[in-house]
């Protein structure tokens, strides 16, 4: 049974920040966003976390096995290299969604995104180490099959994007409706997603459904254990074993 500690990153009243004194260069903007998610990526990467970067002003980690002290050190660093702050809230369910839900409820309570006395809140509730087990996280990383010969090398890079992410949109949607999961695209050709307790079948309807909707062909590697690094990687091992079989699911539970 699937059991994910999640955190959502939310830099504090960034919109405000965009327009004070007046409107900053979009280009500087994109700069220290995409600077800010290469550093949570690591920073939270080094403690066996994975993070998503969703919107960029916000962003959601699995953070299973993280502390409240480790998410401070973090918050401290950013808060010591950017010209903004970040807040965390954390949350623990037997889904992804429903601990996002948590999560996000923290900082919903503390106050508005673009309240400027709501900075650098910190809260929720975490995973007990005592409580955790090898199957608490679980990954499945989807993949377009042969990307490169129907897509890349025949179209233009625009048109290339389209079909990737309406392939991307069709299964963050069923995933989130059918199985309370989170759905990110990572690049390339690649959406990685953080599941509920999912089988064989259920990774098949997945795969079946985005086909049949929009028309792109995926192929899942899935795997399961105590981070979200390790099941990650599970996850990336299962994927080339759909390459070496030519089958559309692999499971690694
Ligand atoms: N983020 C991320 N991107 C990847 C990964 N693997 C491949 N990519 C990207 O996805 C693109 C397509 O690569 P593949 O999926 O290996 O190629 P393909 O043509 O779809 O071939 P098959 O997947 O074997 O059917 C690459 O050019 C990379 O940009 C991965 O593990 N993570």
């Amino acid at each position: 049974m699937t059991n994910t500690q999640v955190t959502l990153i939310q830099i504090d009243n960034y919109g405000p920040w965009t327009v004070t004194p007046e409107p900053r260069r979009e280009v500087d903007l994109q700069a220290l966003q995409s600077r800010l998610y290469a550093d949570l990526s690591q920073l939270f990467g080094n403690r066996n976390g994975y993070v998503f970067f969703s919107r960029f002003d916000n962003m959601i980690a699995v953070t299973n096995g993280m502390t409240i002290d480790a998410h401070a050190l973090i918050q401290e660093s950013i808060a010591n290299r950017y010209p903004v702050t970040i807040s965390l809230g954390i949350g623990v369910d037997r889904t992804p969604v429903d601990a996002l839900g948590q999560a996000t409820s923290r900082l919903q309570e503390a106050g508005s995104a673009q309240d400027r006395t709501r900075q650098e809140i910190l809260r929720g509730e975490m995973l007990d180490e005592s409580q955790r087990t090898d199957e608490d996280v679980q990954i499945a990383h989807f993949d377009v099959n042969n990307a490169t010969g129907e897509y890349t090398d025949r179209l233009n890079e625009f048109d290339t994007f389209i079909q990737i992410e309406q392939g991307y949109a069709e299964l963050m949607r069923y995933m989130r409706m059918a199985h309370d999961s989170l759905s990110f695209f990572v690049g390339g050709d690649n959406v990685i997603a953080v599941c509920s307790t999912i089988d064989r079948p259920a990774y098949e309807d997945a795969v079946e459904h985005v086909r049949s909707t929009v028309g792109v062909d995926l192929k899942v590697g899935v795997g399961r254990d105590r981070t979200a690094q390790d099941a990650g990687m599970a996850a990336k091992r299962a994927l080339e074993r759909c390459r070496e079989k030519g089958t559309a699911v692999v499971l690694d539970l």
